[in-house]
């Protein structure tokens, strides 16, 4: 060292390390400070590498009701890796679906949905370019006011249909099964809406369908660990992987069929050459396919595109229609009074000499109010399920960016800090003039979630449900099977068990089977 070094390097340490201290120290206030202002809702101790996930129980509606009522309204827990923020009270609801919107306006990613969606998701897909340009071809083409009343002679038809094999129960006095019933009702109504009625449409083939939408709507309702804990990424725990590959395989090759079929009627179409004489009205398959075709559409669409769509809607319409009207029928089955106080507004407003028909529900107001009071109680989809974009404060809380967040609309509609005597089935709390509303401006009863991302087939589900019920209340009377499962004899009366099944969306946990004997 130089007389020159020595001279400046002796001064020179303290300074250094003085402002290596300074540095230190304001970066700890700095740390400090923000830690202070980013504070986490409150919410239970985790393990480690897998966090919360032991404590969601199979019904997890339940045991995120368990955790608000131990935590509070928000609650901090974390998947694995992933920070989750769950959220049990109107108020707070609002904050997040409404107030905060956008943020929360994608949904989460796993490798059941990338692989059943093509890696092109709708219902699952982030919010941005794509799932709003198909947002705006389904609402218009699909569930829209007009498309709506365009496919009103296919609900008509199918809803006669599934009165008619009521009747030839009644007749025979033979028991029938009412939720296979509903799932075929549902599945023909939709899958009509999306891929026509083709010639090919086989009895088997429309059962393979229901049976891959139902494993697709339970493999969507589970939580597999891969998803969440980084070092088992890729690593097929609990075979998830191949039971997802198997459906797909199945699904993918049922749907290869159905467009191509239809490319080649298209294409004869086109030439002239089509002999069935068919009115082209388009259902959802052709007007994607017209977009699949135009070169110059806002979007490019392919072909997996349009399979991963067919499958989210048939994944969307199926199970959640089918489970509401089944918990509608089996509540008005255990409140007679309810049920005779519906028929009677049908007797009045319809008569005895007709159909109920769609346009007949803006009359039925206690009927509507039953179908409002069922969804309260029972919501088909009873967590709705968003994710974060961008790291934001609510309600003082930091929540991270990339957050889960399940806001548990079952247990806010069984709340009874909000709700008076909640577990009772009373329709008439939906009748008072300033009640609450089951179309997500009210955050006490979220049925259909809320705001851009809600359910874009509330509409066609709140005309076409009220209606099958009050056919099924207007043309029979049901009667319960002594001894058959999920019946059981309170107070000498049979009564059903509304126990409820595990997964995405939320059945009866057993079947409902009744005889139905014909009113007339
Ligand atoms: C009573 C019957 C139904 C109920 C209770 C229901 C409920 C829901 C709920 C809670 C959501 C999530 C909303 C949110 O995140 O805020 C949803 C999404 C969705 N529903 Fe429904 N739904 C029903 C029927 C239908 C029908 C009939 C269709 C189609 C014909 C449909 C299509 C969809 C689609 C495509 C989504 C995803 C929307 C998106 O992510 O942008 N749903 N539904």
């Amino acid at each position: 060292m130089t007389a020159c070094n020595a001279m400046f390097a002796v001064p020179s340490l303290p300074v250094v390390t003085l402002t290596a201290i300074s540095i230190l120290v304001i970066s700890i206030i700095i740390l400090r400070n923000k830690s202070h202002r980013r504070r986490r809702p409150p919410g239970p101790w985790g393990l480690p590498l897998i966090g919360h996930l032991h404590l969601i129980g199979p019904v997890v509606h339940r045991a995120f009701q368990s955790l608000s009522a131990r935590y509070g309204p928000i609650v901090h827990l974390r998947f694995g890796s992933v920070p989750v923020v769950l959220v049990s009270s109107p108020d707070l609801a609002r904050e997040f679906l409404k107030s905060h919107e956008i943020t929360f306006s994608s949904r989460k990613h796993s490798l059941a949905i990338a692989r059943l969606s093509y890696n092109s998701p709708f219902a699952f897909a982030p919010y941005g370019p794509y799932w709003k340009f198909i947002k705006r071809i389904s609402t218009v083409d699909l569930l829209g006011t007009r498309s709506i009343g365009k496919f009103l002679p296919i609900r008509r038809r199918e809803v006669h249909r599934f009165l008619k094999v009521m009747k030839e129960r009644a007749d025979e006095a033979a028991p029938v099964n009412l939720t296979e019933e509903f799932l075929k009702l549902a599945y023909n109504i939709i899958s009509q809406m999306m891929i026509g009625a083709r010639p090919s449409d086989t009895q088997g083939q429309a059962e393979e369908v229901r049976t891959l939408v139902r494993e697709v709507t339970k493999i969507h309702g589970q939580f597999f660990i891969s998803d969440y804990v980084n070092i088992l990424k890729g690593v097929d725990v609990n075979g998830i992987k191949e039971r997802v590959e198997r459906v797909f395989q199945r699904y993918d090759g049922l749907l290869e069929k159905i467009i191509s079929e239809r490319e080649g009627e298209r294409r004869r179409r086109s030439c002239g050459a089509d002999e069935t004489g068919e009115d082209a009205a388009k259902d959802f398959l052709d007007i994607l396919l017209d977009v699949m075709d135009d070169e110059h559409a806002e979007m490019k669409l392919t072909r997996n595109h349009i399979k991963a769509l067919i499958l989210d809607y048939f994944t969307a319409a199926t199970d959640t229609s089918a489970i509401v009207m089944e918990w509608a029928l089996a509540e008005l089955i255990n409140s007679p009074t309810i049920m005779q106080a519906g028929r009677d507004e049908i007797d009045r407003a319809v008569g005895k000499h007709r159909i109920v028909e769609e346009t007949d529900v803006p009359n039925l107001p206690y009927l509507l109010a039953v179908m409002k009071e069922n969804l309260r109680l029972h919501p088909p989809i009873p967590v709705v399920a968003r994710r974060s974009t961008k790291e934001v404060t609510v309600a003082g809380y930091t929540i991270q960016e990339g957050s889960l967040l399940f806001v548990n609309n079952w247990g806010i509609s069984r709340n009874p800090e909000y709700w008076d005597r909640p577990l009772e089935f009373r329709p008439s709390r939906f009748l008072e003039a300033d009640g609450p509303d089951v179309k997500g401006q009210h955050f006490h009863v979220l049925p259909f979630g809320s705001g851009r991302r809600g359910c874009p087939g509330m509409s066609l589900a709140m005309m076409e449900l009220p209606m099958v019920l009050a056919a099924m209340v207007q043309c029979f009377e049901w009667k319960l099977v002594a001894g058959s499962s999920g019946v059981n004899m309170v107070d000498g009366k049979l009564r059903l068990d509304m126990t409820e099944q595990p997964g995405l969306t939320v059945p009866r946990a057993h079947e409902l089977v009744c005889v139905p004997v014909a009113r007339r």
